[in-house]
């Protein structure tokens, strides 16, 4: 993975982060550009092969200049569903590290399904992983240090402005880490944290949606982007690191679209409502 970045190098040397599915498409990119900017960085999720070969292969990054520290990166298995393994997490990013500066809350998903053949198991399995999942870390960190200490946290969610057919459950799930994101912007300023929220399009050229979704759910998309291209997850990186950087100092529960205008030009679905796909 070639590591690009426009920031300035050495930006955040000494700092400590964990990005969930750190391991894959766009966590894997801002894990770069946070090593990349001299940055500690945990990932976390529930395959541990996966985030072994990312972690392989991202420790050869360093920053540019000799006088920069070379930056860890560790990794660990979190099901972020699970609260005893959120609190493994941080506790355990805080023994490798002595501080959590940052947290991206990147990890989730869901799978397509029109609503009327949601099973009760799957519903909760989407809610459970976006919604309380990212919650779970959010708390943790705050519980284990942030609180006393301060610090910044992104949250990820998704084109759901107008709805999310096909993806209802996803929908609900982000519409509430962007409303838990203004809430806990205000609840957690007077400890001396940030937290906003990144909402890149349906349209993001992430190799493992391309693998995870069985036909070319990304570039049926490219005629609905005014752009006529898609994103890219190195886009969607720099957004993150803005957002964590002094830059956006007095910016808090806020929602950042990265998606080129598709949100205020047309739909965030691939597919006709007709319910014709078939995952
Ligand atoms: C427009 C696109 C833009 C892209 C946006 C992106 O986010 S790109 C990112 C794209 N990347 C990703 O989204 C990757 C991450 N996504 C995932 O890992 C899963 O989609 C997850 C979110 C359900 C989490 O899973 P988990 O480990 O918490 O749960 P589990 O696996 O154990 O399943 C629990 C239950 O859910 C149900 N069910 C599950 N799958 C399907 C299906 N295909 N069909 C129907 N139903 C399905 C089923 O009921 C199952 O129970 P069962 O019947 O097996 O007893
Ligand atoms: N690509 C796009 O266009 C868009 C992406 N998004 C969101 O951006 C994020 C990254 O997506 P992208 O990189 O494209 O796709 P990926 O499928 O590569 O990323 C999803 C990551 O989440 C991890 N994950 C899933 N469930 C859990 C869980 N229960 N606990 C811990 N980690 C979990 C996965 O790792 P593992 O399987 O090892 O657990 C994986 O690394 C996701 O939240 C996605 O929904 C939002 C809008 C558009």
């Amino acid at each position: 993975m070639i590591v690009k970045s426009i920031f300035r190098s050495g930006l955040f040397a000494g700092k400590s982060a964990i990005v969930t599915g750190g391991g894959s498409g766009i966590g894997k990119a801002i894990t770069s550009e946070l090593l990349y900017l001299g940055c500690n960085v945990m990932i976390a999720s529930r395959k541990l092969d996966r985030l072994e070969n990312a972690a392989n292969e991202l420790k050869t990054i360093t920053p540019p200049g000799d006088d920069q520290p070379k930056p860890k990166i560790e990794f660990m298995e979190c099901n972020i569903k699970k609260e005893e393994q959120v609190h493994s997490l941080i506790s355990n990013t805080l023994d490798k590290f002595g501080k959590l500066d940052f947290l991206v809350n990147n990890g989730g998903g869901q799978f397509y399904s029109p609503a009327k053949d949601f099973s009760l198991k799957g519903w909760n399995a989407v809610i459970e992983t976006n919604l309380t999942g990212t919650f779970l870390c959010c708390q943790q960190a705050f519980n284990q240090y942030m609180s006393e200490h301060g610090g910044v946290i992104v949250n990820m969610v998704a084109n759901m402005w107008n709805g999310w057919p096909g993806m209802s459950h996803s929908g609900a799930a982000r519409a509430g880490v962007e409303n838990i994101t203004k809430s806990l912007a205000i609840e957690w300023a007077p400890a001396g944290i940030r937290i906003n929220a990144v909402a890149p399009g349906s349209t993001i050229a992430s190799q493992s949606v391309k693998d995870y979704y069985k036909f070319d759910i990304m570039g049926q998309q490219i005629p609905r982007v005014p752009a006529k291209r898609l994103g890219t997850v190195e886009e969607v990186s720099a957004a993150i690191c803005f957002l964590l950087s002094p830059a956006a100092a007095f910016i808090s529960g806020e929602t950042i679209k990265i998606d080129g205008a598709q949100s205020l030009y047309t739909t965030s679905i691939p597919w006709e409502v007709s319910g014709r796909y078939q995952n």
